[in-house]
């Protein structure tokens, strides 16, 4: 019998353009209906975040024993840390038919891409980089040093917004939100449709 995978959908976009917030918001939504990924880091836990909440924070040797296994769906190496995604609690909730949110930079929304092209990519753009300068500063959790390298990162991780299905600008919360439910509520039709239609043609119909 025939059953539906859950869809993956990966937010992206620069360090900073508000993806935790809007994931959040997304979250508190009655009728969204989606299991948030935790990823693995390296990086130190600022005040506040949880193991196992926030990430499940690892040290270096433990991360490259994970990608040694192949425990990993994805990795990178952003600014002096690895972050990467467990394949493990994907796998298993897509199949339960689930849709799974990653919250995840450029380089590994590409690996995402190659390994999973029937994923949903969403691009989180800000209004500008000065406004993501604004919101780096604004958020208070990295030194000024940390805050150029990601502004430097940004400027490279702009150039690959093309390259996603969809580019959604977060200049206001909730609108951003709007818009990626319409966009997850549109894809879910569009699989229908053509689930539907393959279901026909084994059928014979
Ligand atoms: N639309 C918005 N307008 C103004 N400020 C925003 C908006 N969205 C998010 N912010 C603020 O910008 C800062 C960065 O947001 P957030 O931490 O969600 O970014 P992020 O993309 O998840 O960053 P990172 O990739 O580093 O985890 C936060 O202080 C947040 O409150
Ligand atoms: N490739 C991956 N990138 C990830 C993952 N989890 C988070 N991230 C991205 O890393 C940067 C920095 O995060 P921060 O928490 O230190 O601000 C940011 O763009 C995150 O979205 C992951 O599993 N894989």
């Amino acid at each position: 019998m025939y059953k539906r995978r859950g869809l993956l959908i990966v937010l992206s976009g620069p360090s900073g353009v508000g993806k935790g917030t809007v994931r959040k918001e997304l979250f508190t939504q009655p009728d969204t209906n989606y299991e948030y990924s935790i990823s693995m880091t390296t990086r130190s836990p600022r005040v506040g975040e949880v193991d196992g909440v926030d990430y499940f924070f690892k040290t270096r040797a433990e991360f490259e024993d994970l990608i040694e296994q192949g425990k990993l769906l994805e990795y990178a190496e952003y600014v002096g840390n690895y972050y990467g995604t467990p394949i493990d609690y994907v796998d298993e909730t897509l199949d339960a038919g689930r849709d799974v949110f990653l919250e995840i930079e450029v380089v590994g929304a590409a690996q995402v891409r190659a390994k999973a092209p029937n994923g949903l990519f969403i691009f989180l753009a800000p209004p500008s980089l000065l406004a993501l300068q604004d919101r780096l500063v604004g958020r208070g959790t990295e030194c000024s040093d940390v805050i150029a390298s990601r502004i430097q990162k940004a400027r490279e991780e702009l150039e690959m917004m093309n390259l996603y299905d969809y580019v959604v600008e977060n200049d206001e919360v909730s609108k951003a939100c709007d818009k990626i439910n319409a966009i997850v509520v549109a894809e879910h039709c569009r699989r229908e449709r053509v689930e539907k239609r393959y279901l026909r043609m084994l059928r014979g119909e």
